[in-house]
């Protein structure tokens, strides 16, 4: 399967900023892994002028960090499905363990968005991830398949095949404690096992499950190299194009 190489920009960079960096990435191409799929979630404000900086350009997707579940109305503040759509967009990250946290989104809320992603032919990322006090109680795997259950189950396995899975353990986000490439692996191996169960070989093959949490060039390769972990949803490394360029060539 092909490698999923996606930057979450979180809510970093000024627009000069930003713009820099994105020119930095596209200047940077011939450092990156040709055959992988290279996605940037830039803040949702600079959507259409990213939308616009990358029309001459074919390798550089665009994603986004979140989205509304309804596709017009008064839902003052908020971005909806087609309105991405209209901008270019790709993929969109849903149920970020941020979004979860800080902003209540629920299983509900999730599965509204996560329709309303596939109904525009967007991909929509799902997150997933455990506290670290859940990683400690022993009961982790339970939760993380739990949350994968609780959403993704409710959609057909024709709906399931256009979705991505990010395992984001919570306590390597940002931490600079990656999982180790054998941790991270078992939990994908369970997710695709399940994935197996219940949609079926063809769809939890197919599926992408890519790993998320103080991923680096020097981590990569070894995660990267995990039967099960088809790519990396990065934060703080996708800021500077040069590791950001060189976690998706370490995994060529
Ligand atoms: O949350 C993440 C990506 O969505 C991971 O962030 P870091 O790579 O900064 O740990």
């Amino acid at each position: 399967m092909k490698k999923y190489i996606i930057g979450n920009w979180k809510m970093n960079l000024d627009y000069a900023e930003a713009k820099s960096l994105l020119q930095e990435v596209a200047k940077a191409q011939d450092s990156f892994d040709k055959t992988a799929e290279i996605v940037v979630c830039p803040p949702l404000v600079y959507i259409s002028v990213f939308h616009e900086l990358l029309k001459n350009n074919e390798w550089i997707k665009l994603g986004a960090q979140n989205v509304y579940c309804e596709n017009n109305g008064a839902f003052t503040g908020e971005v909806s499905p087609t309105q991405l759509k209209s901008m270019g967009v790709s993929y969109v990250i849903i149920g970020h363990s941020e979004r979860r946290q800080y902003f209540g989104e629920d299983n509900k809320m999730l599965l509204a968005k996560v329709k309303a992603v596939l109904k525009q032919g967007m991909t929509p990322i799902f997150c997933c991830g455990e506290h670290l006090q859940v990683r400690k109680s022993n009961v982790f795997k339970e939760f993380v398949m739990k949350q994968i259950e609780d959403v993704l189950f409710e959609l057909s396995a024709d709906e399931m095949q256009k979705v991505i899975i990010a395992y984001e353990p919570i306590w390597a986000i940002g931490t600079g404690q990656t999982a180790t490439a054998a941790q991270a692996q078992e939990i994908h191996a369970l997710i695709r096992l399940r994935l197996e169960k219940q949609f079926g070989a063809k769809v939890s093959t197919q599926v992408p499950i890519i790993y998320g949490g103080s991923m680096k060039p020097d981590n990569a390769g070894e995660l990267l190299g995990q039967k099960d972990i088809d790519g990396g949803l990065i934060g703080g490394a996708s800021l500077d194009a040069e590791s950001f360029a060189a976690i998706s060539k370490v995994s060529e």
